[in-house]
Protein backbone atom coordinates (compact mmCIF):
# COMPACT_ATOMS: atom_id res chain seq x y z
CA UNK A 1 0.00 0.00 0.00
CA UNK A 2 1.42 3.10 -0.95
CA UNK A 3 1.96 5.73 1.88
CA UNK A 4 -0.10 9.25 1.45
CA UNK A 5 2.14 12.05 0.23
CA UNK A 6 2.06 13.94 3.61
CA UNK A 7 2.21 10.83 6.01
CA UNK A 8 -1.24 10.68 6.88
CA UNK A 9 -4.50 9.85 4.89
CA UNK A 10 -6.57 13.04 4.93
CA UNK A 11 -9.71 14.28 2.81
CA UNK A 12 -7.75 17.57 2.73
CA UNK A 13 -4.82 16.63 0.77
CA UNK A 14 -5.01 19.65 -1.69
CA UNK A 15 -5.22 22.11 1.13
CA UNK A 16 -2.43 20.66 3.35
CA UNK A 17 -0.52 20.45 0.23
CA UNK A 18 -1.05 24.37 -0.55
CA UNK A 19 -0.08 24.88 3.34
CA UNK A 20 3.28 22.63 3.22
CA UNK A 21 4.25 24.68 0.12
CA UNK A 22 4.97 27.16 3.32
CA UNK A 23 6.96 24.57 5.18
CA UNK A 24 10.59 26.63 4.50
CA UNK A 25 8.71 29.83 5.69
CA UNK A 26 8.43 31.19 9.51
CA UNK A 27 4.79 32.10 9.07
CA UNK A 28 3.46 28.78 8.41
CA UNK A 29 -0.37 28.16 10.36
CA UNK A 30 0.60 24.97 12.27
CA UNK A 31 -3.05 25.27 13.61
CA UNK A 32 -4.07 24.80 10.02
CA UNK A 33 -1.69 22.18 9.44
CA UNK A 34 -3.05 20.34 12.72
CA UNK A 35 -6.35 21.00 11.26
CA UNK A 36 -6.12 19.73 7.90
CA UNK A 37 -4.06 16.88 8.55
CA UNK A 38 -6.36 15.23 10.97
CA UNK A 39 -4.55 16.27 13.72
CA UNK A 40 -1.54 14.73 12.63
CA UNK A 41 0.44 18.41 12.07
CA UNK A 42 3.95 16.67 13.90
CA UNK A 43 3.70 13.21 11.60
CA UNK A 44 2.90 15.56 8.26
CA UNK A 45 5.42 18.32 9.41
CA UNK A 46 8.51 15.77 9.48
CA UNK A 47 7.36 13.57 6.84
CA UNK A 48 7.49 16.62 4.80
CA UNK A 49 10.64 17.93 5.83
CA UNK A 50 12.55 14.49 5.69
CA UNK A 51 11.76 14.11 2.14
CA UNK A 52 12.55 17.80 1.12
CA UNK A 53 15.77 17.08 2.80
CA UNK A 54 16.59 13.59 1.08
CA UNK A 55 17.27 12.19 4.68
CA UNK A 56 14.75 9.12 3.76
CA UNK A 57 17.61 8.64 0.55
CA UNK A 58 20.51 9.77 2.73
CA UNK A 59 20.27 7.53 5.71
CA UNK A 60 18.01 4.70 3.87
CA UNK A 61 14.96 5.07 6.36
CA UNK A 62 12.53 2.80 5.37
CA UNK A 63 9.21 4.93 4.92
CA UNK A 64 6.86 2.81 6.61
CA UNK A 65 9.00 2.61 9.78
CA UNK A 66 9.53 6.86 9.89
CA UNK A 67 5.35 7.09 9.92
CA UNK A 68 5.01 4.30 12.25
CA UNK A 69 7.65 5.77 14.25
CA UNK A 70 6.01 9.67 13.88
CA UNK A 71 2.23 8.00 14.59
CA UNK A 72 3.21 6.55 17.82
CA UNK A 73 5.45 9.29 19.01
CA UNK A 74 2.54 11.73 18.07
CA UNK A 75 -0.01 9.43 19.77
CA UNK A 76 2.15 9.88 23.32
CA UNK A 77 1.70 13.25 23.18
CA UNK A 78 -0.66 14.14 25.13
CA UNK A 79 -4.28 16.34 24.79
CA UNK A 80 -2.91 19.22 27.11
CA UNK A 81 -3.39 23.08 25.53
CA UNK A 82 0.09 23.95 24.80
CA UNK A 83 2.48 20.93 25.41
CA UNK A 84 0.68 18.95 22.73
CA UNK A 85 1.81 18.09 19.72
CA UNK A 86 1.10 21.16 17.71
CA UNK A 87 3.80 22.39 19.92
CA UNK A 88 6.19 19.59 18.76
CA UNK A 89 5.25 20.38 15.38
CA UNK A 90 5.62 23.58 15.58
CA UNK A 91 9.35 23.75 17.56
CA UNK A 92 10.13 20.81 14.59
CA UNK A 93 8.87 23.82 11.86
CA UNK A 94 10.54 26.41 13.41
CA UNK A 95 13.86 24.33 13.86
CA UNK A 96 13.79 23.03 10.03
CA UNK A 97 13.31 27.06 9.27
CA UNK A 98 16.75 28.02 11.17
CA UNK A 99 19.02 25.30 9.68
CA UNK A 100 17.97 26.69 6.31
CA UNK A 101 19.60 30.29 6.90
CA UNK A 102 22.10 30.80 4.71
CA UNK A 103 24.94 31.29 7.52
CA UNK A 104 24.72 27.39 8.29
CA UNK A 105 24.81 26.56 4.70
CA UNK A 106 27.76 24.21 5.53
CA UNK A 107 27.67 24.03 8.92
CA UNK A 108 26.25 20.88 9.79
CA UNK A 109 26.05 17.19 8.65
CA UNK A 110 23.12 15.34 7.73
CA UNK A 111 23.38 13.32 10.85
CA UNK A 112 23.35 16.53 12.93
CA UNK A 113 20.47 17.81 11.15
CA UNK A 114 18.65 14.40 11.63
CA UNK A 115 19.47 14.47 15.10
CA UNK A 116 18.23 18.38 15.66
CA UNK A 117 15.30 17.27 14.00
CA UNK A 118 14.92 14.71 16.30
CA UNK A 119 14.65 16.37 18.92
CA UNK A 120 12.23 18.74 18.26
CA UNK A 121 9.73 16.59 17.16
CA UNK A 122 10.26 14.37 20.83
CA UNK A 123 11.22 16.86 23.12
CA UNK A 124 8.15 17.40 25.29
CA UNK A 125 6.54 13.53 24.12
CA UNK A 126 4.23 12.89 27.09
CA UNK A 127 4.12 16.24 29.03
CA UNK A 128 1.28 15.63 31.46
CA UNK A 129 0.64 19.43 31.49
CA UNK A 130 2.14 20.87 34.54
CA UNK A 131 5.65 22.44 35.39
CA UNK A 132 9.04 20.11 36.93
CA UNK A 133 8.28 22.57 40.08
CA UNK A 134 4.87 21.58 40.37
CA UNK A 135 5.65 17.52 39.88
CA UNK A 136 8.78 18.02 42.56
CA UNK A 137 6.13 19.59 44.93
CA UNK A 138 3.40 17.18 44.72
CA UNK A 139 5.88 14.31 45.15
CA UNK A 140 5.10 12.85 41.34
CA UNK A 141 6.59 9.92 40.94
CA UNK A 142 8.46 11.16 37.71
CA UNK A 143 10.06 13.24 40.41
CA UNK A 144 11.33 10.94 42.21
CA UNK A 145 12.20 8.84 39.30
CA UNK A 146 14.42 11.77 37.91
CA UNK A 147 15.48 13.04 41.28
CA UNK A 148 13.97 16.63 40.79
CA UNK A 149 16.29 16.85 37.95
CA UNK A 150 15.26 18.03 34.29
CA UNK A 151 11.95 15.95 35.34
CA UNK A 152 10.16 16.31 32.37
CA UNK A 153 12.96 16.61 29.57
CA UNK A 154 14.35 13.25 31.33
CA UNK A 155 11.22 11.89 30.95
CA UNK A 156 10.34 12.93 27.11
CA UNK A 157 13.55 11.87 25.80
CA UNK A 158 12.98 8.32 27.87
CA UNK A 159 9.65 7.85 26.51
CA UNK A 160 10.57 8.92 22.43
CA UNK A 161 13.64 6.55 22.83
CA UNK A 162 11.43 3.54 24.49
CA UNK A 163 9.22 4.03 21.34
CA UNK A 164 12.25 3.22 19.09
CA UNK A 165 12.57 -0.28 20.21
CA UNK A 166 9.55 -1.17 18.68
CA UNK A 167 10.77 -2.94 15.42
CA UNK A 168 8.32 -1.78 13.25
CA UNK A 169 9.20 1.86 14.30
CA UNK A 170 13.15 2.00 14.00
CA UNK A 171 13.76 4.16 11.01
CA UNK A 172 16.90 4.09 12.22
CA UNK A 173 17.91 0.78 11.84
CA UNK A 174 20.07 0.99 8.65
CA UNK A 175 22.31 3.95 10.67
CA UNK A 176 25.76 2.30 11.69
CA UNK A 177 26.24 2.15 15.80
CA UNK A 178 28.55 5.10 15.25
CA UNK A 179 25.83 7.27 14.05
CA UNK A 180 23.25 5.82 16.31
CA UNK A 181 25.35 6.92 18.99
CA UNK A 182 25.89 10.30 18.04
CA UNK A 183 22.08 10.76 17.00
CA UNK A 184 21.53 9.73 20.76
CA UNK A 185 24.10 11.63 22.37
CA UNK A 186 22.93 15.16 20.18
CA UNK A 187 19.19 14.02 20.94
CA UNK A 188 19.72 13.94 24.62
CA UNK A 189 22.26 17.30 24.94
CA UNK A 190 19.53 19.34 23.30
CA UNK A 191 16.44 18.10 25.12
CA UNK A 192 18.09 18.25 28.43
CA UNK A 193 18.92 21.89 27.18
CA UNK A 194 15.21 22.41 26.60
CA UNK A 195 14.69 22.89 30.42
CA UNK A 196 14.40 26.17 31.22
CA UNK A 197 16.21 26.28 34.35
CA UNK A 198 18.85 26.15 31.71
CA UNK A 199 18.16 29.27 30.48
CA UNK A 200 20.93 31.31 32.21
CA UNK A 201 23.51 29.11 31.67
CA UNK A 202 22.96 29.13 28.26
CA UNK A 203 22.41 33.11 27.93
CA UNK A 204 26.08 33.05 29.59
CA UNK A 205 27.91 31.36 27.36
CA UNK A 206 25.91 32.64 24.14
CA UNK A 207 27.82 35.85 23.57
CA UNK A 208 31.64 34.86 24.57
CA UNK A 209 30.75 31.41 21.85
CA UNK A 210 29.74 33.74 19.13
CA UNK A 211 31.83 36.44 19.70
CA UNK A 212 34.30 33.46 18.79
CA UNK A 213 32.17 31.94 15.79
CA UNK A 214 32.17 35.53 14.25
CA UNK A 215 35.95 35.75 14.25
CA UNK A 216 36.13 32.65 12.58
CA UNK A 217 33.57 33.38 10.26
CA UNK A 218 34.74 32.60 6.44
CA UNK A 219 34.06 34.86 3.74
CA UNK A 220 32.12 32.03 1.14
CA UNK A 221 35.02 31.80 -1.50
CA UNK A 222 32.11 31.69 -3.77
CA UNK A 223 29.71 33.98 -2.33
CA UNK A 224 28.25 36.71 -4.55
CA UNK A 225 27.01 38.84 -1.70
CA UNK A 226 29.47 40.04 1.23
CA UNK A 227 26.62 38.84 3.71
CA UNK A 228 26.53 34.92 2.54
CA UNK A 229 29.21 34.41 5.16
CA UNK A 230 29.26 30.30 6.11
CA UNK A 231 29.26 29.58 9.60
CA UNK A 232 31.99 26.85 10.12
CA UNK A 233 32.72 25.03 12.88
CA UNK A 234 35.32 22.19 13.24
CA UNK A 235 34.21 20.92 16.43
CA UNK A 236 31.29 18.44 16.47
CA UNK A 237 31.00 20.22 20.25
CA UNK A 238 30.49 23.57 19.47
CA UNK A 239 28.20 22.45 16.56
CA UNK A 240 25.90 21.05 18.97
CA UNK A 241 26.37 23.96 21.25
CA UNK A 242 24.70 25.69 18.47
CA UNK A 243 22.05 23.47 18.17
CA UNK A 244 21.66 23.15 21.87
CA UNK A 245 20.67 26.82 21.37
CA UNK A 246 18.94 27.10 18.33
CA UNK A 247 16.11 24.64 19.89
CA UNK A 248 16.00 26.59 23.10
CA UNK A 249 14.65 29.53 20.83
CA UNK A 250 12.59 26.94 18.30
CA UNK A 251 10.94 26.32 22.16
CA UNK A 252 10.59 30.11 22.68
CA UNK A 253 10.04 31.13 19.43
CA UNK A 254 5.89 31.91 19.99
CA UNK A 255 6.61 36.06 20.80
CA UNK A 256 8.59 35.82 17.04
CA UNK A 257 5.25 34.78 15.37
CA UNK A 258 2.62 36.58 13.55
CA UNK A 259 0.20 38.10 16.53
CA UNK A 260 -2.58 35.90 15.47
CA UNK A 261 -0.53 32.65 15.72
CA UNK A 262 1.42 34.17 19.03
CA UNK A 263 -1.85 34.92 20.97
CA UNK A 264 -3.46 31.37 19.79
CA UNK A 265 0.19 29.78 22.12
CA UNK A 266 -0.48 32.34 24.84
CA UNK A 267 -4.56 31.61 25.26
CA UNK A 268 -2.82 27.60 25.80
CA UNK A 269 -0.12 28.46 28.04
CA UNK A 270 -2.16 30.04 30.08
CA UNK A 271 -4.93 27.46 30.21
CA UNK A 272 -2.22 25.08 31.05
CA UNK A 273 -0.50 27.19 33.58
CA UNK A 274 -4.11 28.25 35.57
CA UNK A 275 -5.13 24.77 35.35
CA UNK A 276 -2.14 23.59 37.38
CA UNK A 277 -2.76 26.64 39.55
CA UNK A 278 -6.12 25.33 40.28
CA UNK A 279 -4.79 22.03 41.04
CA UNK A 280 -2.03 23.51 43.42
CA UNK A 281 -5.10 25.85 45.41
CA UNK A 282 -7.51 22.92 45.67
CA UNK A 283 -4.28 20.83 47.04
CA UNK A 284 -3.84 23.58 49.28
CA UNK A 285 -0.23 24.05 47.90
CA UNK A 286 1.24 27.87 47.11
CA UNK A 287 0.37 28.56 43.76
CA UNK A 288 3.05 28.84 41.28
CA UNK A 289 4.34 31.99 39.13
CA UNK A 290 1.70 33.30 36.58
CA UNK A 291 -0.74 30.56 37.23
CA UNK A 292 -3.07 31.91 39.69
CA UNK A 293 -6.24 32.44 37.36
CA UNK A 294 -7.98 35.10 39.60
CA UNK A 295 -4.94 37.28 39.71
CA UNK A 296 -3.46 36.95 36.61
CA UNK A 297 -1.73 40.07 34.44
CA UNK A 298 -1.52 37.97 31.19
CA UNK A 299 -0.35 41.31 29.52
CA UNK A 300 1.78 42.26 31.75
CA UNK A 301 3.52 38.78 32.07
CA UNK A 302 3.75 38.17 28.09
CA UNK A 303 5.62 41.91 27.96
CA UNK A 304 7.53 40.60 31.06
CA UNK A 305 8.48 37.09 29.13
CA UNK A 306 9.77 38.72 26.21
CA UNK A 307 11.62 41.47 27.86
CA UNK A 308 13.41 39.04 30.15
CA UNK A 309 13.55 35.98 28.65
CA UNK A 310 12.59 35.92 24.92
CA UNK A 311 13.88 39.53 23.38
CA UNK A 312 17.51 38.84 24.86
CA UNK A 313 17.65 35.21 23.41
CA UNK A 314 16.76 36.35 20.06
CA UNK A 315 18.74 39.53 19.44
CA UNK A 316 21.93 37.06 20.40
CA UNK A 317 20.82 34.93 18.34
CA UNK A 318 20.00 37.47 15.47
CA UNK A 319 23.54 38.71 15.64
CA UNK A 320 24.99 35.85 14.90
CA UNK A 321 23.02 35.14 11.55
CA UNK A 322 22.97 39.12 10.55
CA UNK A 323 20.91 39.82 8.66
CA UNK A 324 18.54 37.11 8.92
CA UNK A 325 15.89 36.34 11.62
CA UNK A 326 15.11 40.21 11.29
CA UNK A 327 11.87 39.29 11.18
CA UNK A 328 11.45 37.45 14.04
CA UNK A 329 12.92 40.51 15.91
CA UNK A 330 10.71 42.67 14.31
CA UNK A 331 7.63 40.20 15.12
CA UNK A 332 8.60 40.71 18.97
CA UNK A 333 8.79 44.07 18.87
CA UNK A 334 5.32 44.60 17.31
CA UNK A 335 3.58 41.96 19.70
CA UNK A 336 5.25 43.47 22.48
CA UNK A 337 3.81 46.90 21.75
CA UNK A 338 0.11 45.43 21.15
CA UNK A 339 0.39 43.66 24.08
CA UNK A 340 1.72 47.11 25.87
CA UNK A 341 -0.96 48.89 23.90
CA UNK A 342 -3.52 46.52 25.39
CA UNK A 343 -2.87 47.34 28.69
CA UNK A 344 -2.64 51.38 28.03
CA UNK A 345 -6.39 50.89 26.47
CA UNK A 346 -7.49 48.86 29.47
CA UNK A 347 -6.30 51.40 31.77
CA UNK A 348 -8.46 54.05 29.58
CA UNK A 349 -11.76 51.73 29.22
CA UNK A 350 -11.64 51.87 33.23
CA UNK A 351 -11.97 55.70 33.78
CA UNK A 352 -14.59 55.46 31.00
C1 LIG B 1 3.57 32.32 25.01
O1 LIG B 1 4.01 32.38 26.35
C2 LIG B 1 4.73 31.31 26.83
C3 LIG B 1 5.14 30.24 26.05
C4 LIG B 1 5.86 29.19 26.63
C5 LIG B 1 6.16 29.23 27.99
C6 LIG B 1 6.92 28.11 28.62
C7 LIG B 1 6.52 26.72 28.33
N1 LIG B 1 7.89 28.29 29.39
O2 LIG B 1 8.39 29.59 29.47
C8 LIG B 1 9.16 29.92 30.43
C9 LIG B 1 8.73 29.40 31.80
O3 LIG B 1 8.11 28.37 31.88
N2 LIG B 1 9.08 30.10 32.83
C10 LIG B 1 9.05 29.59 34.18
C11 LIG B 1 8.18 30.49 35.03
C12 LIG B 1 6.71 30.16 34.83
O4 LIG B 1 8.42 31.88 34.81
C13 LIG B 1 8.43 32.27 33.42
C14 LIG B 1 8.78 33.73 33.36
C15 LIG B 1 9.48 31.49 32.68
C16 LIG B 1 5.76 30.30 28.79
C17 LIG B 1 5.06 31.33 28.20
O5 LIG B 1 4.62 32.41 28.89
C18 LIG B 1 4.80 32.26 30.31
C19 LIG B 1 5.71 33.31 30.82
C20 LIG B 1 4.79 34.51 31.04
C21 LIG B 1 3.39 33.95 31.22
C22 LIG B 1 3.46 32.45 30.96
ZN1 LIG C 1 8.72 22.73 24.32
Amino acid sequence: DTIPRFGTETPHEAKLAELMDNIDAWGLNIFDVHNYSQSHSLTSVMYTIFKKRNLIETFRISPQKLINYLVTLESHYLDVPYHCSIHAADVTQAIHVLLLIPSFENTFTDLEILAALFAAAIHDVDHPGVTNQYLINSDNELALMYNDTSVLENHSLAVAFKLLQNEDCDFIENLSDEQRKILRQISIDMVLATDMSKHGAIMQTIQSFHQSLKAKQCKDSNSNSSTNDSLVLTEQKERVQLLREMLHCADLSNPTKHLSIYTQWVDRIMDEFHYQGDRERSAGMPISPMCNRRTADIEMAQIGFIQAIVEPLWQMWAQLVYPHCQQMLDNIDSNRQWYEYQISNRSSRNNT
